[in-house]
């Protein structure tokens, strides 16, 4: 029997990424709820006791509610794309390259988490260099980035899209979190193995999607004597037989004079790149992904495989 899928927020942005991705399969039974009833709570109750895997691209209060109505089933297993459990002890955070053994607590949970997009580039990152001792636990790590508008979901993408509204975003591109308390950071801070909460200062361009997420460092700062061949070394080591997750080459990286948030665009796959100049002390890693591809969807239908056996 095909394994059944329900993704709780099937026409939303995520959920209908979700959809388009899981058209092409032949080995899934979806099951679904036309449009006009997505907010009917019996439908999705019944949905979600008869999925194996539930896919919920819902607001955080949204997945919560799904989450009570299957407590006390033992059989449907949940993706939650909010960020309601990403710092949950009990949920396995859907990040399947930040170390050796996530990819095999992915597939053995009932619960997983999937990362935001901002924290899916920065952890990829930071975590590998402060596991690895190179970068300590308590550096003063900033994180900027620039987003997609897709980002914010509907709700954006109406404001970005329709001049009529009276909520209208007319910026080309524009800061938001400026209180530095974004839902973000405490995921990265958990995941990135950091002792400070680090300083996020986030963005959003006029494009739909497209994602860059940079961490610069002071190599002074850093445990030892490091280089920045030494940082791109480690990170390379890390990521190495990886499909997903690509560390660019130096030599790459260093004839590039400009990075395009939209180069991976409608791709699930993630770039990372060390910039600097070998000698000069500084490196600025910089992760490149689109927040709708590793950095939701793709990343949901990537946990959904590896719990289901399927892929990956
Ligand atoms: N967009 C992105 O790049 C990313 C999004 N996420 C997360 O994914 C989740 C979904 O976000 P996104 O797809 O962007 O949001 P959207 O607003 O585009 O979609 C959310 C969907 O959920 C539906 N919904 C809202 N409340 C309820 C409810 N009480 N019961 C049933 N359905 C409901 C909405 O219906 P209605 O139209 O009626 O409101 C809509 O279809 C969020 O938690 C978000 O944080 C995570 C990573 C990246
Ligand atoms: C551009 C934009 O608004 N982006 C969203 C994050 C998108 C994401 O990762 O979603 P989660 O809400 O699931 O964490 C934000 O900053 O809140």
């Amino acid at each position: 029997m095909k394994p059944k899928i329900f993704i709780d927020g099937e026409h939303g942005t995520t959920g209908l990424q979700i959809r388009t991705r899981l058209a092409a399969r032949d080995d899934l039974a979806v099951l679904s709820i036309p449009e006009a009833e997505r907010r009917n709570v019996d439908l999705r109750a019944e949905r979600l006791h008869e999925a194996d895997v539930a896919i919920l691209c819902l607001p955080d209060e949204a997945s919560k509610e799904a989450v009570r109505i299957l407590e006390g089933n033992n059989s449907t297993r949940v993706i939650d794309t909010s960020t309601a459990y990403r710092t949950h002890p009990d949920w396995a955070y859907g990040f399947a390259e930040m170390d050796a053994a996530q990819r095999q607590r992915i597939a053995d949970a009932r619960l997983v988490a999937n990362p935001g997009c901002y924290p899916t580039g920065a952890i990829s990152l930071v975590r590998p260099l402060v596991a690895a001792g190179i970068l300590p636990a308590d550096y003063p790590v900033s994180v900027n980035a620039v987003s997609g508008y897709t980002g914010g979901g509907k709700q954006m993408i109406a404001q970005m899209e329709d001049p009529s509204r009276e909520d209208h975003i007319a910026s080309p591109h524009f800061l938001y979190g400026l209180p530095l308390t974004h839902k973000h950071v405490a995921e990265m801070k958990q995941h990135g193995l950091l002792e400070r909460r680090p300083i996020f200062a986030p963005s959003v361009g006029r494009f739909a999607q497209g994602m860059i997420v940079q961490v610069p460092l002071h190599l002074a700062d850093l445990n030892g004597s490091v280089s920045m061949g030494d940082i791109h070394a480690r990170l390379a080591s890390h990521y190495a037989g990886q499909d997903i997750v690509e560390v660019v080459p130096l030599a790459t990286s260093a004839k590039l004079a400009r990075l395009d948030p939209t180069e991976l665009a409608d791709s699930d796959r993630m770039k990372l790149y060390v910039f600097g100049t070998e000698g000069e002390g500084q490196v600025n890693l910089v992760a490149l992904l689109d927040n709708l591809g590793k950095g939701a969807s793709g990343a949901a239908v990537q946990n959904m495989d590896l719990m289901l056996g399927l892929k990956h």
